[in-house]
């Protein structure tokens, strides 16, 4: 299945665990009943574990309740959001919700599981204080790294340190509520059990750690300065790269929310930062120019109008956090906007980053975001590309839809379509292995007159198979792994276009005002349903996809697509009826 890990041995283990037993699944969630080589058996499975299987989205009420026999269960390392599950099966021993995306409070209703021995929660984004949990079988406890606070109390005093590094919790086994308020955030050990319970920290050592928290931030200061004085004959700024590290990385977990304005929030610090990081870091491997400087390496003939030191000074607002990365829009001082993606996990080596960067920036089409230069350093990975001010189609299809907003109607959605499918021919006439790997809407950026780029091209290659599970959530045929594509078309029409783009499972409420347009609605549909065929042999190729909607679009232009009139409220007015 496109969605899932292609990690084998995550299958593998998932085999095991459901080998012999129940597997019951709600159909939002992939079902791993339909693998191959999974066999589910009715109301028997005791051990569910799909760890980094790139679950995403929230877990449907009720979906494990009827399995009144599981006794672990681990969704640990995937993209789950929402409230933790309340309706889990009652009588779990093991829980591990570890590494995911959950918020909210962590309700009291954990009470229910009276035979929780295990509950890992750690590294997730829930908020607000501990509830008053009575579990008396509770042996392993860890909600270290997330946004917590208040007073640990109850059974919680009993667990370590560990179980809530990264958290503003107090009391112990952390240092008192009065003392700590705001001082020290322990750090986090994986797994916190009840070991650390009789360890505390004395006044001394807590002294210690302040002052040679103190004594040691100062030493990074002053050698950061150094470097940067060293490094840059222009003038230098004390930055506490650290820390502004950090709030970028606060910034970036945040969904864009002002489609319309290209999205993006606050304001001023981030691509400076990240540039600032990459010319005062390590200083190891990065571009140098003649003066020493790093430098950014640009691609095709058009002039270099700017280089780092223009990126350090720009002002920036994060775009948005992919799974590449992290996306920037910079407004340079010379005023040209570019958007700058921060590349991470890149494992890559650096000789293989270079080749297959140089293949993207070589790709030219008007339907392509052009990539416009690079920088490569040890720590630091950033690509520049043409800022696309209308912001993505996902953002225009699902964003702010209030008023002043320009109606998306038939005729720019099926030039969108055309256009995209013309940016994917272009791709895939590259050579048989180049396609795209990461086809959705939030990929899928717009120019002012709503002329359609494809973006993030090329990155899927970059980031190599052995990344996370969770990093391709677009579009790619579920045939070629892990990251290779069979020589024909891939059905990324049917997947931008009829399941998210154009939202066919219930149609768009705003196309029905217009008329006449149903039939072609239904063509692309079709032409979507071809792409999404099991065979690759029985696809279209991109260049069909794209003569077929050429021709769709070309009777569009000859049917009437006026809006249809808005029903009249007015009672008394008869005559418009
Ligand atoms: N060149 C650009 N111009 C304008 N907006 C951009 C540009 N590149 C990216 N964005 C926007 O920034 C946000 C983050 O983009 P990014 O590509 O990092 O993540 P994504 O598209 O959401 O996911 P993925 O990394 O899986 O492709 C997206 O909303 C995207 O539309």
């Amino acid at each position: 299945k496109p969605d899932l890990s292609p990690d084998h041995s995550a299958l593998l283990s998932l085999r095991s665990a459901v080998r012999g037993r129940t597997l019951l699944w709600n159909s939002s969630l992939p079902s791993p009943c339909s693998w191959t080589g999974v066999q589910c058996e009715q109301n028997r499975v005791t051990v569910l574990r799909l760890p980094g299987f790139a679950l995403t989205g929230e877990i449907p009420l009720g979906v494990f309740s009827n399995l009144t026999q599981l006794r672990t269960l681990s969704l640990r390392l995937n993209a789950l959001t929402g409230n933790l599950p309340q309706d889990l099966a009652n009588y779990l021993v093991r829980l591990n919700l570890a590494e995911n995306n959950f918020t909210g409070e962590i309700s009291p209703g954990f009470n229910n599981f009276t035979r929780l021995g295990t509950l890992f929660l750690e590294d997730n984004s829930l908020s607000g204080s501990l509830p008053d949990l009575k579990l008396q079988k509770l042996k392993q406890f860890n909600v270290s790294n997330n946004l917590l606070n208040g007073s640990i109390t109850g059974i919680f005093k009993g667990f370590g340190p560990s179980s809530f590094g990264g958290t503003s919790l107090c009391g112990k086994p952390l240092p008192d509520c009065k003392a700590s308020r705001g001082a020290i955030v322990v750090p986090s050990i994986p797994n916190g059990g009840v070991e650390g319970k009789r360890k505390k920290l004395s006044g001394g050592a807590i002294a210690g750690i302040v002052i040679g928290s103190i004594v040691g931030l100062l030493l990074i200061v002053l050698i950061l300065m150094f470097l940067r004085r060293k490094k840059s004959s222009s003038k230098s700024r004390s930055i506490d790269i650290a820390s502004i590290k950090q709030e970028m990385e606060i910034q970036g977990d945040k969904p864009i929310v002002d489609a319309e304005n290209g999205g993006g929030y606050g304001s001023g610090y981030s691509v400076a930062a990240a540039a600032a990081a990459a010319m005062v870091g390590s200083g190891k491997g990065g571009d140098l120019n003649s003066a020493g400087a790093k430098k950014l390496v640009f691609f095709g003939k058009a002039p270099r109008v700017f280089d780092l030191e223009d990126l350090l000074r720009a002002s920036a607002e994060v775009l948005g956090k992919g799974s590449f990365g992290t996306a920037y829009k910079a407004v340079l001082e010379m005023g040209t906007v570019v958007a700058v993606k921060r590349l991470r996990d890149v494992t890559i080596s650096e000789r293989e980053f270079r080749e297959k960067i140089e293949t993207v920036g070589a790709m030219d089409h008007e339907n392509l975001v052009p990539l416009r230069a690079y920088y490569y350093s040890r720590d630091e990975k950033l690509l520049v590309y043409d800022y696309m001010s209308m912001g993505s189609l996902s953002a225009l299809l699902h964003g702010n839809k209030g008023g002043g907003r320009t109606p998306l109607d038939w005729k720019i959605r099926s030039g969108i379509a055309l256009a995209t499918a013309r940016g994917i021919e272009y791709l895939h006439s590259q050579g048989p292995s180049v396609s795209h790997g990461n086809i959705k809407s939030s990929n899928i950026l717009l120019t002012q007159s709503y002329n359609a780029r494809v973006s993030d091209f090329g990155l899927a290659h970059l980031v190599g198979p052995t990344s996370t599970p969770n990093r391709v959530a677009g579009y790619r045929a579920p045939e070629p792994r892990p990251f290779e594509r069979g020589g024909r078309g891939p059905s990324a029409m049917g997947s931008v276009y009829c399941s998210r783009g154009m939202d066919f499972r219930g149609v768009d409420a705003e196309l029905l005002r217009y008329q006449n347009v149903e039939e072609e609605m239904v063509q692309l549909l079709q032409l979507g349903v071809d792409c999404a065929a099991q065979y690759p042999d029985n696809r279209p190729s991109m260049s069909d996809v794209t003569r077929r909607i050429e021709e769709l679009c070309r009777v569009g232009l000859l049917e009437d697509h006026a809006p249809q009139p808005e029903p009249s409220t007015d009672a008394d007015d008869n005559s418009s009826r």
